[in-house]
């Protein structure tokens, strides 16, 4: 009885978003598993997709094409990883395939090759001058001879036809190697006989020598380094037998050249034995529990994961550490490889597609225990998990924007309890979610109260830029923190500027018409780009150059605004000529690389102020950082987005914890038109309790989360009428559903109504029970094929980030 394999094929799309049947051709009935990759004919091509279950017999039989491929030895997605991505589906309203696909390295999803390829007989000279006497060649091939013209011919008379392959872009690295052939002391007599002719070759001998002594191999690149020689050199002496070449498997380790400095675990303070007691019972005896780690700034959470984490692998588990992108910093992991060494895999998006690949093979042959990694690290195919830490839950990174739209404190959860191990949830400033589930004893609830060696938190100074303004400073920095600035420089202390890019934006205007110049696609104004010297759209990608009269009244009269970091570097330099600057923005930090550098840079004390955006809030340990200035708090503030305060309250709160962790006590500066804000007020206090209490009371009034589960369904058509119709047309399907404490709000067209040239429009649903909810927004998914089909995009957003 032949086997079938049910298959899940790389065509994200509605109508293929189901299992479809292959039979498994004999000869591969032993090796083919759910979790591998296949490849299949689908339609006229042939695509890549993933078997996820193995069955006898089905209706069809007879019709059923075979598997023509097959892409991995061993299943590359684990039962439990399959099973998750059944509860992904339904959480998240994702094509399966993407989920499947959410889990791997990209370099393993499916890339595809279009081929030429002759299927009636040609002219002696098409055969030979264009095709080389092959029968196919691939697309690029005839690009870049300049073929296309004349295949496009031969295609028209039906001589050949263009087909699409699977290429496994997964590729091995291997390195060339070198193995001496000789003994000692043939190589001794050969030095001897080649010492004045060929003086090179004797020095490689003495190496192979010392190889052979050593009873190692050398890479070819090595040897020809170590005795100054070309490869070729190398090569003659191979042709003499002496040496032999080979390829070895290798990893590309972006860490390669760098030591790791070995590090102990260090005597936890009484606080900290108090909160890893209850973890390390649940680790000992395989208990899922999640627990929310609720630490200040710089009270040892990492030490308390660090111990925790040794525990694990004491006992022949695995864990996973997810950390924010951007606090993945090489402190960070520093902190890791210094404590665990060659145990521990990175997985960020610095990395190339060869080095992440290589990252995940060494997890997945169970050659690292540990992973240290961004979002999509959650999904790393350990097979004995022992603990899951999440931290600094609450930043909205964890949280995929694009599908399949997964939470990975969601994700981390689920497998925890799917092994049997703790959860940790760390941060200073838990989400509300979080800390609402502690409350309700969901989650356990650890506290860490106190800097480890009672350092206390630094004076937090708010400035009222209205004053400013009044007494006639307009610059972007109060005068008081100028004073500070130059304080800091004139005793070799530095400082960290961080301005607040949420929700705003540099653009310009005309002085005489009030013209803004927007996107032609979008429903935007574009923004300024002093870097490449343009303007660009950044929802659509749009780029033009900036124009010197105002297209609207021709006037010269164009102003900039807004204070991008560009601008404000300039600024500082002209307040404070002597200061050395380094700025870290998204320009400055394009190149891969380049982040890590600034920071070293800054480190090492090559200058005295470190100017950027968020991205330089987190994981700044440095001692000598004794100041903090915060430009502009509050430009979040002003937008239409109920989770606000609460962002505001986490930035602050986080770079409050960056200055003073040497001896020297640390000062914060926060400039804001707003200084009577409570998320100001409170994270100037470092108080998140009455934070956490007075922002509950405002979620409750507003029937906000946590009181209320949220969903947001976008419509999106190039015809407006056609979007706003159907967004209508859904809410009317819904709304005899849905119990009365339900609140729809909208429809409305999208803050932001029109984006590459598609209008949008969205409703959000508040509820507090609603347990059929989900299942009757997939059967509206499912029933609006053919409109999907047509044009229209539909998409449901379980609990978004923002409601705009
Ligand atoms: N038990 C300990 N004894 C001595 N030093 C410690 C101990 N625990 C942690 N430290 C040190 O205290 C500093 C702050 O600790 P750590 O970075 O772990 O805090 P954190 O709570 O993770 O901070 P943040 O959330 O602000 O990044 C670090 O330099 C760390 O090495
Ligand atoms: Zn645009
Ligand atoms: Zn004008």
């Amino acid at each position: 009885m032949p086997k079938i394999a049910q298959v899940i094929v790389d065509v994200p799309a509605m109508q293929t978003d189901r299992p479809f049947d292959y039979l498994i051709p004999a000869s591969w009935e032993a090796i083919i598993a759910p979790g591998m990759r296949v490849e299949v004919p689908f339609g006229s091509r042939q695509i890549q997709g993933f078997v996820i279950n193995i069955v006898e017999k089905t209706a069809f039989q007879d019709q059923l094409k075979a598997i023509i491929g097959v892409m991995d030895l061993a299943p590359v997605l684990s039962t439990e990883l399959l099973l998750l991505s059944n509860d992904m589906v339904k959480q998240t309203f994702a094509f399966k395939i993407s989920c499947l696909q959410a889990m791997l390295p990209s370099m393993m999803r499916a890339k595809y090759e279009k081929h030429l390829t002759v299927i009636d007989e040609l002219t002696e000279a098409e055969q030979f001058e264009l095709f080389k006497g092959k029968d196919s060649m691939t697309w690029k091939e005839a690009e870049s001879r300049n073929l296309l013209p004349l295949l496009a011919k031969l295609k028209k008379e039906d001589k050949i036809e263009i087909s699409y392959e699977v290429v496994n872009k997964a590729r091995v690295k291997k390195i060339k190697m070198v193995k001496p052939l000789l003994t000692f002391e043939q190589m001794e007599e050969e030095k001897e006989a080649c010492q004045k002719r060929a003086p090179k070759q004797a020095l490689v001998l003495s190496f192979l020598q010392s190889l052979l002594i050593e009873e190692k191999d050398s890479s070819s690149v090595a040897l020809q380094k170590e005795a100054n020689v070309t490869s070729a050199v190398l090569k003659q002496m191979a042709k003499k037998n002496w040496l032999a070449f080979y390829e070895k498997e290798a990893y590309r380790n972006p860490y390669q050249d760098r030591v790791f400095k070995k590090t102990q675990a260090m005597p936890l303070t009484s606080q900290q034995q108090q909160v890893i007691t209850p973890i390390l019972a649940a680790v000992n005896t395989s208990k899922n529990e999640t627990f929310l780690l609720k630490g200040v700034t710089g009270s040892g959470k990492t030490e308390v994961y660090l111990q925790t984490i040794s525990k694990v692998v004491a006992l022949g588990q695995q864990a996973i550490m997810l950390v924010p992108e951007i606090a993945l910093t090489p402190q960070m992991v520093e902190r890791f490889k210094g404590r665990f060494g060659e145990a521990v895999a990175v997985l960020h998006s610095g990395l190339s597609e060869g080095e992440k690949y290589d990252e995940w093979r060494k997890i997945e042959r169970g050659e690292a225990k540990i992973v240290v990694g961004a979002r999509s690290a959650v999904f790393a195919p350990f097979q004995n998990l022992g603990v899951i830490i999440v931290d600094e839950e609450h930043e909205s990174t964890y949280k995929q924007e694009d599908n399949p739209r997964y939470h990975a404190r969601d994700i981390a959860i689920w497998r925890g309890q799917y092994h049997d191990c703790p959860v940790i949830l760390g941060s200073a400033t838990p989400s509300l979610e979080s800390r609402a589930r502690a409350q309700k004893k969901v989650y356990t609830l650890l506290e860490l109260t106190e800097r480890v060696n009672q350092q206390q938190l630094p004076e937090v100074e708010i400035i009222d830029m209205k004053d400013e303004l009044k007494a006639g400073n307009r610059s972007s920095f109060a005068m008081s923190l100028q004073n500070k600035i130059r304080g800091r420089i004139a005793k070799g202390e530095q400082t960290v500027l961080l301005l607040n890019r949420r929700g705003y934006s540099s653009f310009i205007m005309c002085r005489d018409c009030g013209f803004v110049l927007g996107c032609p696609n979008c429903d935007i104004s574009l923004t300024l780009h002093m870097d490449t010297k343009t303007m660009k759209c950044h929802y659509c990608g749009h780029e033009e150059g900036i124009p010197r009269e105002c297209p609207s009244c021709h006037g010269h009269h164009i102003r900039y605004y807004g204070t991008g970091t560009q601008k404000v570097e300039e600024e500082l330099l002209s307040v404070i000529p002597e200061a050395r600057v380094i700025r870290m923005d998204v320009d400055t930090t394009r190149k891969k690389g380049a982040h890590e550098k600034l920071l070293a840079a800054f480190e090492q004390g090559e200058a005295d102020i470190l100017l950027g955006t968020q991205m330089i809030a987190k994981g700044l340990d440095f001692p000598n950082i004794t100041l903090v200035g915060v430009l502009n708090a509050d430009t979040a503030l002003g937008l239409p987005d109920f989770r606000a305060g609460e962002k505001t309250f986490q930035l602050l709160t986080q770079v409050s914890g960056r200055p003073g962790r040497g001896t020297i006590k640390g000062e914060v500066v926060v400039q804001t038109f707003n200084p009577e804000h409570y998320a100001i007020q409170l994270a100037k206090e470092h108080d998140y309790d009455r934070f956490y209490a007075h922002e509950m009371m405002l979620r409750h009034r507003g029937k906000y989360p946590p009181y209320y589960y949220t969903v947001l369904i976008t419509t999106s058509h190039q015809n407006e009428i056609e979007a706003a119709k159907k967004i209508q047309k859904v809410i009317e399907e819904i709304k005899p559903q849905l119990s009365e404490q339900t609140i729809i709000l909208g429809p409305t067209p999208k803050s932001i109504a029109k984006v590459n040239n598609r209008y949008y429009y969205q409703c959000i649903l508040k509820y507090k029970n609603e347990p059929n909810l989900f299942d009757i927004l997939h059967q509206i998914i499912q029933s609006s094929q053919g409109e999907i089909a047509k044009g229209l995009y539909l998409s449901v957003d379980p609990e978004p980030l923002s409601f705009m």
